[in-house]
């Protein structure tokens, strides 16, 4: 007689399986009945001296029991357990305090699930029809050929499906300790959901929008040192400056009205010979190249709109307005068009680097001057000036060299 015949009427969302009865599984099976509170266990396989099985609608997705050596308690494990392990013991059905470490309840009692289900494992899902537990039997014979060790495949597909609900949420990160095999197992449930994963090192993303090739905020092994400047250097910088300065006579007005002024005082001006003078052009040149100048930044202006009105540029938008920095946005525009220097301080992750730099250039095209904005983003190594520069095309919906580039060692 099939096992899930004997759970019927106790347990109601069994799987079905089809197992060899034995003697010794009784005590378990008497403990389950006494127990109305464990009904929605779905038994994943079974032993005479141990089983495992997942439990649905709690905050544990999967546990397993284990009985103790002679047979006077049988334990509910929780996954999640603490430092010390808190046990409920079914045959009393009252949570005990065990004295015994998490470490210790692991590595005695999984290693022996584990061990039974590579002998019993072919009886447990033989005839496995519920269709919503396929991904936990997927994981189970997978450990049958000594494969994947992922036992929460029901929490993963919780959290997954919360994700997708939640509005303001993009992404999950998980640090958990994965192999291969589990990340492909996870990775194969995300895209049926319709997410994307990725993992980077120690940790995997599951997210609505797909994942770049490195994500410095999740790299360990980033410097997190600040950068000092040698000493001297702010003196040095400040002489230059002075020099070119006192040299230099101030010019008062925006950029077109001193072009106008030089352009009319026909020669009048002083050329100090500094690194970013230019011939001055004339008058028909100068209306010339403000005439291509303005027809570009309408092309920006008509290529941002495009790409923040498609549904990839919404998503990406959506994303960036998840941000901490989004809500300074106006704050920071406004300063910005107030002060010469601003210093911005705010928690790493919150978009200083890839979201600042953009809302100027974004409000800067959407004001037809997009040709006249360049901006200049430093970052202290090779490697996440790369990153930033691939981040924020991508946030623009651009490959990489268009309107953002990076430089390296005068490269790039
Ligand atoms: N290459 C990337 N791929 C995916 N997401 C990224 C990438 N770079 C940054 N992000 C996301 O954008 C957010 C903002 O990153 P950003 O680098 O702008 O933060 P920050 O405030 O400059 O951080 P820090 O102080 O560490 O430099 C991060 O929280 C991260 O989620």
């Amino acid at each position: 007689m099939p096992y899930s015949a004997l759970f019927e009427g106790y347990i109601i969302r069994t799987t079905a399986m089809s197992l060899k009865p034995t003697t010794t599984l009784s005590p378990i099976l008497a403990s389950l009945r006494r127990t109305h509170k464990h009904r929605h266990h779905h038994i994943a396989s079974v032993r005479p001296s141990f089983f495992g099985c997942t439990m649905r609608n709690s905050r544990y997705h999967t546990h397993c029991l284990a009985r103790s050596q002679n047979w006077n308690a049988c334990y509910y494990l929780p996954r999640d357990v603490g430092p010390v392990g808190k046990v409920t013991c079914l045959a009393s059905s009252r949570t005990v305090e065990a004295d015994w470490k998490q470490r210790q309840l692991r590595s005695t009692a999984v290693p022996f699930l584990y061990q039974q289900n590579l002998g019993y494992g072919r009886f447990a899902y033989q005839d496995a029809s519920a269709s919503e537990d396929s991904d936990y039997e997927r994981g189970s014979s997978q450990r049958q050929s000594g494969g994947s060790t992922l036992e929460n495949i029901d929490e993963w597909r919780w959290k997954l499906t919360m994700l997708l609900r939640n509005k303001d949420e993009q992404e999950v990160v998980s640090r958990e300790r994965k192999d291969r095999r589990d990340f492909e197992h996870l990775s194969e449930l995300a895209n049926r959901m319709g997410l994307y994963s990725r993992q980077y090192s120690k940790v995997v993303v599951f997210s609505k929008v797909p994942q770049p090739n490195y994500r410095p905020d999740l790299d360990d092994k980033r410097p997190q040192r600040e950068v000092v400047l040698p000493f001297g250097l702010h003196r040095e910088v400040d002489a230059h400056l002075k020099a070119y300065v006192s040299q230099k006579p101030m010019k008062t007005g925006n950029l077109s009205e001193s072009s106008f002024s030089r352009s009319s005082s026909s020669g009048s001006m002083v050329n100090d010979g500094g690194p970013y003078e230019q011939e001055e052009p004339s008058i028909q040149n100068s209306d010339a190249m403000e005439k291509i100048l303005l027809r570009k930044s309408l092309q920006l202006r008509n290529r941002q709109q495009h790409w923040q009105e498609s549904p990839e540029g919404q998503k990406m938008l959506e994303l960036r307005r998840s941000l901490p920095a989004y809500k300074e946005k106006d704050a920071l525009l406004k300063a910005i068009s107030e002060n010469q220097v601003i210093v911005v301080s705010g928690e790493t992750g919150c978009g200083k680097t890839t979201q600042l730099p953009q809302y100027i250039l974004e409000s800067e095209i959407e004001a037809a001057r997009g040709t006249a904005c360049s901006i200049i983003c430093t970052q202290p190594r090779r490697i996440s000036a790369m990153a930033v520069s691939e981040r924020v095309a991508a946030e623009r919906g651009e490959k990489l060299g268009e309107s953002v580039g990076y430089k390296v060692s005068w490269k790039g």
